[in-house]
């Protein structure tokens, strides 16, 4: 990693330090993440740079999804150079508010949601479920565009294999329902509701469900949406929590609407949509793109759409050389 000039810190996180850098052989400014080497031993270290970067190389090339640009290890901790984007979708949310700016309006969120529900359909179309969607998970580029970014808890779904998955996977306030009870055998669909949580915290301006404990999640998710049936869900019974009172109190019907009276139909469709309880009648994020809030509305992103569908076209193609 002598390659690379450390510069100021950009962020922190669970797994590791990410600072700026510039590139010293082309003066690029990157972004490089250090993994934390703390309660991990050598074996583990590598193993969990091998997965993000697995994830990130395939990912390559989709204009939301944050470029991988080299990966490395030395003695004691393992490195991933990106390149560099700009501030969290979440900062930008918080100065917004400190700035009394408020929410962003409903065309501005389409936008924004086009974007990210197009990088997590070519994600999910390569396998590749990432696990830790959330406001501080996005970028936010010069041009206010966003990018996808942090794939340390992704992996390749294991359709055939049947192993389970680990459960405890996800921020806890865009954790999708089946987690929440528990569920090792969960799918895609734990992305999308963590981006029909995202959606309504861009329209709303603060978090949709701010839960404390996961207990307390689950309560404010029942709450807000319904239990959408949940318990008629046929792998329902196989979740580890299925027994919780919290499924069988009696709940209100969905109180979403409500909540959002400004938001168009459409809007309201694809919002209630993501934020389905049942996983099996959540919509994908290929689904979601295709209705009418999104097909309806003139983007003015079209060629930076036309770009994700040459992605997509690549899909299964060899990816480049990482070089360290
Ligand atoms: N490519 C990038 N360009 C600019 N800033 C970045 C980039 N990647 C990460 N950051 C900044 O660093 C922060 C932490 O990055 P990242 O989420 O990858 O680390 P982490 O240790 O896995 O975090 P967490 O534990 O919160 O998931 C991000 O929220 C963002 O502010």
């Amino acid at each position: 990693m002598e390659n690379y000039e450390r510069l100021e810190k950009l962020g922190e996180g669970a797994a590791g330090v990410v600072y700026k850098a510039r590139d010293r052989r082309t003066g690029a400014i990157v972004a490089m993440k250090r993994l934390r080497p703390a309660g991990r031993d050598d074996g583990q270290l590598s193993e969990d740079l091998g997965r993000e970067v697995g994830c990130l190389m395939a990912c390559r090339g989709h204009p939301s999804l944050v470029e991988i640009r080299a990966a490395g290890r030395d003695a004691s901790n393992a490195f991933l150079v990106m390149e560099y984007v700009g501030p969290s979708l979440a900062q930008v949310m918080r100065e917004r508010a400190g700035l009394g700016r408020g929410p962003f309006t409903e065309a501005d969120a389409r936008r924004l949601m086009r974007q990210l529900l197009d990088g997590a359909a070519a994600m999910h179309g390569l396998g590749v479920m990432h696990r830790d969607l959330k406001p501080d998970n996005v970028l936010v580029d010069a041009h206010g565009n966003l990018k996808i970014c942090d794939f340390g808890l992704s992996r390749f779904a294991a359709p055939t294999t049947g192993a389970p998955y680990t459960a405890s996977m996800v921020t806890r306030w865009y954790r999708a329902p089946e987690l929440l009870l528990g569920s090792r055998e969960y799918d895609a669909g734990v992305d999308t509701w963590a981006l029909g949580c995202i959606m309504a915290e861009l329209l709303a301006g603060a978090p949709l469900f701010p839960g404390r404990t996961e207990m307390d999640q689950l309560n404010r998710v029942f709450d807000t949406v319904g239990t959408g049936d949940m318990t008629d869900w046929p792998a329902f019974v196989r979740l580890p929590r299925a027994g919780s009172p919290l499924c069988q109190r009696k709940r209100p019907p969905s109180r979403l609407r409500e909540m959002f009276p400004a938001l168009s139909a459409a809007g309201f469709d694809v919002l209630s949509g993501l934020l389905a309880c049942r996983p099996d009648r959540r919509l994908t994020a290929a689904d979601a793109l295709r209705r009418p809030w999104f097909t309806d509305a003139e983007s003015p992103d079209q060629a930076r759409n036309a770009c994700g569908a040459r992605f997509s076209e690549r899909v299964g193609g060899v990816a480049d050389a990482i070089v360290v």
